[in-house]
């Protein structure tokens, strides 16, 4: 292997934990990491989906000597993330890796939501990952030193959205910014104990959340993100362990979720590439910003010719 490309996210023999891993990006990365040779512990709600998606992240192992469990628990609640990650550790060992991907959202106008909507959104997307990063980092920490020496690595999966909120996703977007401010506070403060936080940024993934998604998504969002092309969970999978290895604190899976971080380093840790873009990006933002708020003018123009008020 060349010098300079040492693997900053090595998971072979390695305990790794997903929240989210029955189905679609979540299931991806397990079953992604069986196949690098990690013992897969998946966390999600419903039994028969996690029954499913674990022969398929068995079937993936390199090797039969590697573990594979599951558990069953609603993360928005912070007794339940604790008991997943202690049952995890009983069967497989302190985690060394702990990946979520639990989250998802129904798309809508803010206005239409009830209370209890927005509420219930805030919990899947932000109070799963709280509690699961806090359940991970009091076992992390009590455990001491992994044997090998290897660090150990919490990963977060936000979304675009958290860059450049766009409408139809305001119950959503703001939990996606929240973990993105958890991933630069937390890597900060977990810089003492040797252990690295990283936060993924899909955009658009082909996934089952994503045909939910679909049914309640509206038509200005689909306009908005039209220029997106979207991909597999398989595909965002990949990218994101690509960017894990390159050792990277926030990882995008698109060019064009490059660009639009680009826009929105702040203090995130960035690379000489990345802070050139930076320089660039805010100037062609003063454009772009524009143009997509004229895209949302016209619409209207559209809608008040069709005698309608909001698209619906
Ligand atoms: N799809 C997209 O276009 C994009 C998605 N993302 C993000 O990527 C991640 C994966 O998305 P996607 O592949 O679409 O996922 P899906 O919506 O297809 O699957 C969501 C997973 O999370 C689990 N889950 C949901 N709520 C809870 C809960 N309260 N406790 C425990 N587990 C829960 C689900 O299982 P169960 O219901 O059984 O609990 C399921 O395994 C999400 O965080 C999403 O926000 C980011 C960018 C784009
Ligand atoms: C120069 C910059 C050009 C930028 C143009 C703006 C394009 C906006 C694309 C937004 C894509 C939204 C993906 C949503 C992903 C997501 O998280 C949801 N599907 C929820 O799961």
């Amino acid at each position: 292997m060349p010098l300079f490309s040492k693997n900053k996210f090595p998971v072979d023999g390695r305990v790794a934990v997903i929240t989210g891993g029955s189905q679609g990006m979540g299931k991806s990365v397990a079953i992604l990491l069986a196949q690098r040779g990690a013992h897969v512990a998946i966390i999600a709600r419903n039994p028969a989906k996690l029954d499913s998606a674990l022969e398929e992240i068995r079937a993936a192992r390199r090797s039969a000597e590697q573990k594979v469990f599951l558990y069953s628990a609603d993360l928005t609640r912070g007794g339940e993330a604790a008991a997943a990650l202690a049952a995890v550790q009983a069967e497989l060992g302190t985690p060394d890796i702990v990946w979520t991907c639990a989250g998802g959202t129904q798309p809508g106008y803010f206005k239409d939501y009830s209370s209890a909507a927005l509420e219930r959104e805030i919990g899947i997307n932000y109070f799963t990952v709280m509690h699961t990063a806090h359940a991970a980092l009091r076992l992390m920490t009590s455990a001491g030193a992994t044997e090998d020496g290897r660090k150990r690595h919490i990963v977060f999966t936000s979304s675009v959205l958290a860059f450049y909120p766009i409408a139809g996703y305001n119950s959503y977007s703001p939990a996606k910014a929240a973990i993105r401010a958890l991933a630069d506070g937390l890597r900060q403060e977990c810089l003492l104990y040797d252990i690295d936080v990283h936060a993924c940024f899909p955009a658009t993934i082909y996934s089952p959340g994503f045909e939910e998604e679909q049914k309640t998504k509206p038509e200005l969002t689909k306009i908005l993100e039209g220029s997106d092309e979207g991909q597999t969970p398989q595909q965002v999978a990949e990218e994101c362990l690509k960017g894990l290895e390159r050792g990277e604190a926030l990882v995008t899976t698109t060019l064009m979720g490059s660009v639009i971080r680009g826009s929105a380093w702040g203090g995130s840790p960035k690379g000489f590439f990345d802070t050139l873009f930076a320089m660039v990006l805010v100037l062609v933002w003063s454009v772009v910003g524009r143009v997509v708020d004229g895209d949302v003018v016209k619409y209207k123009k559209k809608l008040e010719k069709e005698g309608k008020a909001d698209g619906k």
